[in-house]
């Protein structure tokens, strides 16, 4: 049995492929930048017991050619892992927006594949790239399992006075306008490893997945009880290209004194805010890049997207009422030691203080940040959507 798993995030596809219930990838690999100057494929393969890492740098558009480029990889010859693509049995899919009745694992139908499309303006920056991930992967692979893994099944445990918003119920009833949370695969991934590392099954954590797309979550007894993205992936941090939370007046002004469309209301919001339209770079290692030349708005954007986390750390220590570990993880919150150490600036009021040489030194694995002795531990736990969604397929195979 072999399980490919596609990881299609906003900017990024990326890939393992898993034999067995071996928990260690045969390969893996990121196509990422996509629709960037600089996109690449970077796939690594262990042939013979030898690390090969091939760097494939070339413009890929979108995402579907980043699909092309990475199914390319699997069967090279000279590198292949497997005799045959058709040894591929399964293909597990994240899937971002799963809405109201797609809240579970699930192997994939026409049916699935139209509520996934039916949810195209909830999540417009990813459910167009999953159903082309699918039907490349079903082109591809077709004697394979296609298998949806969704981000939002985690926040299910969200109670209703934080999932609703305060508008007419109708809304809710009819229209299912609530909070369905996003990054829910990363999320319950590094709480469940915090959890097994602090060795306390009721551990109060919060965790920040700081990425393209940037979210946190509140986790109680490795449940979750709040979440800062809501009906889209637009809402809370400021990300890559996305606002994050800001007054809604803003829509309306933008209609009213500047005649934007729904679409270009949509696309302001959604592809040219956060960081891009704060720096003109989406990127945060090309942010980083014009801070340390001392660019102005470079320096107000990191600030800002530091202080957002910050606010959303002490509305969770709130509504956990305590607080044992804050965890980071993804592409910033894993490299970035400069934004962590913004964010754990001044926080010692919740016990948050930070070794600034611990934060600057790199090591794989689990890292633990925070001055010894200090209340709340501060951690780095690499995230691994692939791995978790590689184990979510297994048991729904397992059940079938
Ligand atoms: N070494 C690094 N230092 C700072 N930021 C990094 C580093 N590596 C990756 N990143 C940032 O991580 C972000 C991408 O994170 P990732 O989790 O891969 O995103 P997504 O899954 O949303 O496509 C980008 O902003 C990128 O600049
Ligand atoms: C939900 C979301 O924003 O995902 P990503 O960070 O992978 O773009
Ligand atoms: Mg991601």
């Amino acid at each position: 049995m072999y399980i490919l798993v596609i990881n299609s995030g906003s900017s990024s596809i990326k890939y393992q492929l898993f034999k067995g219930d071996s928990d260690t990838p045969i390969c893996k690999g990121l196509v990422e930048r996509i629709g960037l100057d600089g996109s690449r494929a970077v796939h690594e393969v262990t042939l013979n017991g030898e690390d090969q890492k091939i760097i494939a740098e070339r413009s890929i558009a979108d995402h579907q050619e980043g699909m092309q480029v990475l199914a390319a990889l699997l069967v090279r010859e000279d590198i292949a892992v497997l005799a045959d693509p058709a040894q591929i049995t399964t293909v597990g899919h994240r899937v971002v927006h799963g809405g109201e009745t797609l809240t579970a694992t699930t192997s994939i139908t026409e049916e699935v594949k139209d509520k996934i499309k039916a949810l195209y303006s909830l999540a417009p920056l990813h459910n167009p790239g999953h159903i082309k991930g699918i039907e490349v992967s079903e082109q591809m692979f077709p004697q394979a399992i296609q298998v949806a893994v969704f981000d939002t099944a985690f926040h299910r445990t969200i109670p209703e006075k934080a999932f609703r918003y305060a508008i007419p119920e109708e809304f809710y009833t009819e229209d299912h306008l609530r909070v369905y949370g996003f990054h829910g695969i990363s999320h319950q991934y590094v709480s469940a490893q915090a959890s097994a590392y602090l060795n306390k099954p009721d551990a109060k954590l919060i965790t920040i997945h700081l990425g393209n797309g940037c979210s946190m979550a509140a986790v109680d007894g490795g449940k979750c009880i709040d979440t800062s993205m809501g009906l889209t992936p637009l809402d809370g941090l400021i990300m890559g290209t996305r606002t994050g939370t800001i007054d809604p007046s803003i829509l309306i002004w933008l209609m009213e004194r500047k005649g934007y469309s729904l679409t270009e209301v949509s696309d302001l919001l959604n592809k040219k805010s956060g960081m891009l339209g704060l720096t003109g770079s989406s990127d945060m290692r090309d942010v980083g890049k014009l801070y340390n030349e001392g660019n102005h708005a470079a320096v107000t954007a990191y600030q800002m997207y530091a202080y957002r986390v910050k606010k959303f750390i002490g509305a969770y220590a709130a509504a956990l009422n305590g607080l044992d570990a804050i965890i980071f993880t993804a592409g910033v919150g894993e490299n970035d030691s400069f934004a962590r150490e913004l964010v754990c600036t001044d926080m010692d009021f919740f016990g948050i203080d930070i070794d600034k040489e611990k934060n600057a030194t790199r090591a794989p694995g689990i890292r633990d940040l925070n001055i010894a002795g200090t209340k709340t531990k501060i951690l780095v736990i690499p995230t691994n959507e692939e791995l978790a969604i590689a184990q979510q397929c297994r048991e729904l195979l397992d059940t079938q």
